[in-house]
């Protein structure tokens, strides 16, 4: 062991009998080499931020207020990168993981983390993106709720507490699941930490049952039937991913097949046994991708057997689903989610609204049962379909879609006289183009809807829309994914 003495947040060197040589000028640990520090906090990727003789550690298990023995794993100019080997000193809000696989699957982060610490964490990663990038000045609020404290105008933006769930387990209503090969054959589950090697499984706590049962049922069909797997080194093999959904209002179930080829042999057999075992299949499609990426699903689509579309609904409004379309995967939380953002459109039924990002119209049809008219723009041309079918499942009359990057389309609008009073966006998780801002602000609505997965890219944006004249009066978070480090949000702009 090393001579050095632990010193508050500067650690300890505690393997080897003489302090390792650093791989890197100016950098005092070396990978391999163990240490003990203080978790002084948490990041967004659920992992403890540590300090060794200055020198930042991302320490993986470890969580704030700990010490912590760890070990090396990486290191860069300016941090690395640990794994806990030992906790010293025990968090209050550490809990013991109730998934088995915990610690190798990657799905998750925070199951060692207490729930009502999670929520406090989470609300607190949203303030500090907001104060740090955003450069807002934010206020929280108690959480009581009180309608009288919701003014428009005082200038600190207020973060509500997280929205958490009652019972945050089996809460997802969607499957990816990656095949590989095994000792025994066809495998599916997840990537082992840090690689590209699947790692069979077939529970998972975060995941609806109904899921994992239909799972289940393909990767034993497929190893009876001797269907290769897709093996990512050589490109060969035909099966690579299993894509399941499950509706949760309907019960209805899809599999989708993603393959690396069009043809798949005993495709008749596979698809009987298959629905044998899943009584509430209702769709079984194929999705084929060649690309050597690791991008899920390639372009081409088509249905094997049954339906090409499931229902599921969200409230009172029922919403067709396409293998390739985007829907919300926690629909416990999706319908606080949606209500939030209706909440701070502040409709009347007199104004036009822009839903861009739509995908297959769930917050737009939300919308449209409070305003004259709503436009709905999407990139994915089958998601568009979803969403014009939507509206005439639930007979809304008020809503018009349009196919394309929401940047081109938006100003198009714009010069054929569309002047929306409300625009919502709800982009991916890099945030909103800076030609679509552009627009919006050009657009000058009264009122700004952001619902956002990412707070740092939810933050850029929110600075730019202050720049251009608004002012960001509430934030909401909602938990959509619990255990795990990401956050959605729901911000809400006025012009000022
Ligand atoms: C976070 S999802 C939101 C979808 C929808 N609002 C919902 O809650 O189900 C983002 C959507 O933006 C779409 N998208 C990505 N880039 C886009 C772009 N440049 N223009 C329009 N839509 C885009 C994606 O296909 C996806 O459907």
């Amino acid at each position: 062991m090393s001579g050095r003495k632990s010193n508050g947040g500067r650690g300890r060197h505690v393997s080897g009998s003489r302090a390792p040589v650093a791989a890197l000028a100016g950098v005092p640990v070396a990978v391999g080499q163990v240490v003990e520090c203080d978790i002084i906090g948490l990041t967004h990727d659920g992992e403890g931020v540590g300090r060794y003789e200055g020198y930042t550690l991302f320490v993986r298990g470890a969580l704030p207020d700990e010490r912590v023995r760890a070990e090396v794993s990486s290191i860069g100019k300016s941090f690395g990168r640990a794994r806990t080997v030992k906790v010293l000193k025990v968090s209050s809000d550490r809990r013991e993981a109730p998934c088995p696989i915990y610690d190798s699957c990657g799905g998750c982060q925070l199951q060692h983390f207490d729930y009502a610490a999670q929520l406090r964490w989470k609300r607190q990663h949203v303030i500090s993106s907001l104060e740090r990038i955003g450069k807002l000045k934010v206020s929280a609020d108690d959480g009581d709720g009180d309608e009288s404290s919701r003014t428009t105008e005082h200038s600190l933006v207020v973060v509500h507490p997280v929205i958490g769930m009652d019972k945050p387990w089996r809460y997802r209503n969607k499957a990816q699941v990656p095949i590989g090969s095994g000792e025994a054959g066809l495998i599916g589950g997840f990537y082992e930490q840090g690689s590209n090697d699947v790692v069979d499984m077939d529970a998972c706590l975060i995941q609806q049952e109904e899921n994992e049962a239909l799972v289940r049922a393909v990767k034993s069909v497929a190893r009876e039937l001797g269907i290769p797997a897709y093996n990512r080194a050589t490109g060969r093999g035909l099966l690579r991913h299993v894509v399941v959904r499950h509706a949760q209002a309907t019960g209805q179930r899809m599999v989708v097949l993603v393959t690396n080829g069009l043809d798949i042999p005993y495709v008749d057999e596979w698809i009987g046994l298959i629905r044998e075992q899943v009584p509430g299949l209702v769709s079984v499609c194929q999705n084929v991708n060649t690309a050597a990426t690791p991008v899920v699903m390639g372009d081409v689509t088509r249905v094997l057997w049954g339906e090409e579309v499931i229902y599921d609904e969200i409230g009172d409004i029922r919403f067709a689903i396409s293998p390739r379309s985007f829907f919300q995967v926690n629909p416990v939380q999706t319908e606080r989610l949606y209500r939030a953002a209706v909440d701070y459109a502040r409709l009347t039924g007199e104004e036009t609204v822009i839903d861009a990002y739509c995908g297959i119209g769930t917050i737009t049809l939300f919308l449209a049962r409070y305003a004259r008219r709503v436009y709905g723009v999407e990139i994915i041309p089958e998601a568009i379909e979803d969403a014009r079918r939507n509206a005439l499942l639930n007979d809304i009359r008020n809503a018009e879609f349009e196919v394309g990057a929401a940047e081109v389309v938006m100003p198009r609008w714009q010069s054929k006289g569309i002047t929306p009073d409300v625009i919502v966006v709800d982009p991916p998780r890099k945030g909103c183009d800076p030609a679509l801002i552009a627009t919006m602000l050009e657009l000058k609505p009264a009122r700004i809807v952001y619902v956002s997965c990412d707070p740092s890219t939810l933050a850029r944006d929110l600075r730019l829309l202050e720049d251009g004249g608004y002012r960001t009066v509430e934030v909401q978070p909602v938990d959509m994914f619990p255990h795990t480090g990401h956050v959605e949000c729901v911000a809400w702009l006025v012009r000022d």
